[in-house]
């Protein structure tokens, strides 16, 4: 069984996915965390984020591991954790502009393939392009206040430029942000966290 969770950013997508996955006892797949990993290699190595070549050809001289953990994905560099440099302010304002270049998708994409189901993925197109033969799909949503209320608290910024990078991140990832057709929409403003885990979960199979 597949699960996708998508939609737009900090809509609450990987704890929703988090939540999902520990009742079901599956894994949570955060596919944002490999964008992520790559704007901050891209990042770190002072290398262009409108080129996929110089980036890939870092990313397979020395590559990047996504580990699913029931506990919170991690992601690996060789003997490096990325997983604590990836939600920084820096990363999000040149995440969207790696996730542009299409062999960078293919790289996200053979990644996330290659993981065994049963699992639950979240990002923007889980259900789309990656995994369409998903069997459960959501898209999940929220105003862009009550996205940079929850946001305000991860980050060292104000309310009003976060809201901002939040509104600007929506618009350079609409591309691959459009709902699959048969995903079930969510505003995940209109209840809290738990809430919303028991909506997703009432429209799935019990665990065995
Ligand atoms: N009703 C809710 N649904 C989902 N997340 C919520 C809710 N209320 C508060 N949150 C919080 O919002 C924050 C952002 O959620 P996160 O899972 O990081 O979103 P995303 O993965 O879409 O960026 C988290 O701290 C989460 O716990
Ligand atoms: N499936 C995905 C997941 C993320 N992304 C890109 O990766 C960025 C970070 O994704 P994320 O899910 O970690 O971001 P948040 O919504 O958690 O802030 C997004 O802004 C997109 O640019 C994507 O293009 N496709």
């Amino acid at each position: 069984m597949i699960v996708t969770i998508d939609g737009v950013a900090a809509s609450g997508k990987s704890s929703v996915a988090s939540g999902v996955a520990r009742r079901l006892q599956l894994p949570y797949v955060s596919s944002g965390l490999l964008y992520r990993a790559a704007a901050l290699v891209a990042l770190d190595e002072g290398l262009p984020t409108d080129r996929a070549e110089p980036l890939l050809a870092s990313l397979e001289a020395q590559p990047v591991e996504l580990r699913p953990l029931p506990e919170g994905n991690e992601v690996w560099r060789g003997s490096q954790d990325l997983t604590e440099r990836l939600h920084t302010s820096e990363v999000d304002g040149s995440v969207s502009a790696v996730a542009q270049l299409q062999p960078l998708r293919e790289w996200v994409n053979d990644h996330l393939r290659q993981l065994p189901p049963p699992f639950v993925a979240e990002g923007r197109d889980m259900g789309t392009n990656v995994f369409p033969q998903a069997e459960y799909k959501f898209y999940l949503t929220a105003s862009p206040r009550v996205r940079a209320e929850r946001r305000v608290q991860e980050r060292t910024a104000d309310l009003e430029s976060v809201e901002a990078a939040l509104v600007l991140r929506d618009a350079r990832d609409a591309r691959q942000s459009a709902p699959a057709p048969d995903a079930r929409h969510i505003d995940t403003g209109l209840g809290n966290l738990e809430q919303v885990i028991a909506k997703v979960l009432s429209y799935l199979p019990d665990p065995a």
